[in-house]
């Protein structure tokens, strides 16, 4: 039987995770990439993840079930017309942009709409590159489908199958509604991320004390301001209409914080606090969906010989069991913490009590 085969436009942070998960989940699967850099493909190759290192405009992408355009939001669009000639009838075109509107409108101006699938995992880091992806980023994440409107629904069953079998959960949307709900949960956070940041680089003294002392709350909050300002220019550019809209809401909110602290407004101050922290607490860290569900904690631990043996100690003369132990270097996390995993909640949480009762900072994810 003809194998499934996949191509890719771009082997970066995204396209290359994405190519890890299909070669960890479906290792029979053909692979084949082209990208700009071509040290990228060589490593590609030799890690066993791309089986076919192709030029730009490759006749070989014909051959493909399915095609992931992972480059610059401004490269996948210049491909497009060359894409139209090449690919055959039944192959899925999709793209992995964090926008979607612009691309679909290409499409259907290029009558390919039949063949198209947009594609959006709703996972990333600040990080770029192929060597920065893991065969896990998308893993437990959702992936927002966007099809078009004249994509059959066995095209549309293929592809969200596809997605669910290399672990991340499918969540089909408009490409009006994705772009209006990812200008408030992911283009809203890195303006104001890239705010914050610049607020305190405009207000510091000449000695630097902000930066110097600024902790865990403003490090953890701005992570994502280190991310690559090209493709935040482009979103920005992209998605400006719902980005506006969300900023105007925002900038409401900001107005009315500070009109509180200006009266010292004590209730007012409380309920804002309480309001946000309680429905942040009803946010779901962890998506159920068809996958299982995983009890791990993450541990800050010192960076030194033994730490890891000193906790699994604690576990065991607890009589925890652990299922998987390991450092992990996370986008989630600035430093390495130790993952633990567990095989049961009971187990999670003795250990949490167990951890914390020794003075190690746990994070429950
Ligand atoms: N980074 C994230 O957190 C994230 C998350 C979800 C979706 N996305 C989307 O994924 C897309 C790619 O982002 P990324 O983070 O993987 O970026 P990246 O920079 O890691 O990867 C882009 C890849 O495309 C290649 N490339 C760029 N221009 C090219 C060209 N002209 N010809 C051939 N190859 C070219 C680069 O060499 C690189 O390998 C963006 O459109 C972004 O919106 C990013
Ligand atoms: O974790 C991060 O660093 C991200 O910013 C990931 C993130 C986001 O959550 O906004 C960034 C862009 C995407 O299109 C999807 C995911």
């Amino acid at each position: 039987m003809e194998t499934t085969t996949i191509g890719f436009i771009g082997l970066g942070l995204i396209g290359g995770s994405i190519a890890k998960a299909i070669r960890k989940f479906h290792p029979e699967y053909q692979i084949m990439a082209y990208n700009r850099t071509k040290d990228i493909l060589e490593d590609a190759v030799f890690d066993g993840i791309v089986d076919i290192a192709c030029t730009e405009r490759d006749t070989r992408f014909a051959l493909c079930d399915y095609i992931f355009l992972c480059a610059t939001v401004d490269y996948n669009l210049e491909c497009l017309p060359w894409l139209k000639q090449t690919i055959r009838p039944g192959c899925i075109l999709t793209d992995v942009g964090s926008v979607k509107g612009e691309i679909h409108k290409k499409i259907t101006a290029l009558d390919m709409a039949a063949n198209f699938i947009g594609g959006h995992p709703m996972a990333g880091s600040e990080k770029t590159g192929y060597e920065h992806s893991t065969d896990h980023l998308i893993e437990n994440a959702y992936y927002i489908l966007t099809p078009s409107e004249e994509v059959g629904l066995d095209k549309i069953g293929n592809y969200t199958e596809l997605v669910s079998s290399i672990g991340a959960l499918p969540m089909i949307l408009t490409w009006e509604e994705h772009d209006y709900i990812t200008a408030c949960v992911s283009h809203l956070p890195h303006i104001v991320a890239a705010s914050l940041v610049n607020v305190v680089q405009k207000l510091d003294s000449p000695l630097e004390h902000m930066k110097t002392i600024a902790a865990g709350g403003f490090k953890d909050i701005t992570r994502i301001a280190s991310s690559s300002p090209h493709m935040w220019q482009q979103i920005c550019l992209e998605n400006p209409e719902h980005i506006s809209k969300v900023l105007d809401e925002y900038i409401r909110l900001i107005v009315q914080a500070k009109y509180l602290v200006d009266q010292r407004d004590a209730n007012g101050l409380y309920e804002m606090f309480v309001n946000s922290r309680d429905y942040r607490n009803s946010f779901s860290d962890a998506p159920s969906g068809p996958l299982k569900k995983s009890f791990t904690l993450y541990c800050d631990v010192v960076d030194e010989t033994g730490a890891i043996a000193t906790i699994a100690t604690i576990l065991s003369m607890n009589g925890i069991s652990m299922k998987n132990i390991g450092i992990l270097h996370n986008r989630e996390f600035e430093d390495g913490v130790l993952k633990i995993e567990f095989y049961d909640e009971d187990a999670l949480a003795q250990a949490a009590e167990q951890l914390k009762k020794r003075n190690y900072i746990i994070y429950e994810r």
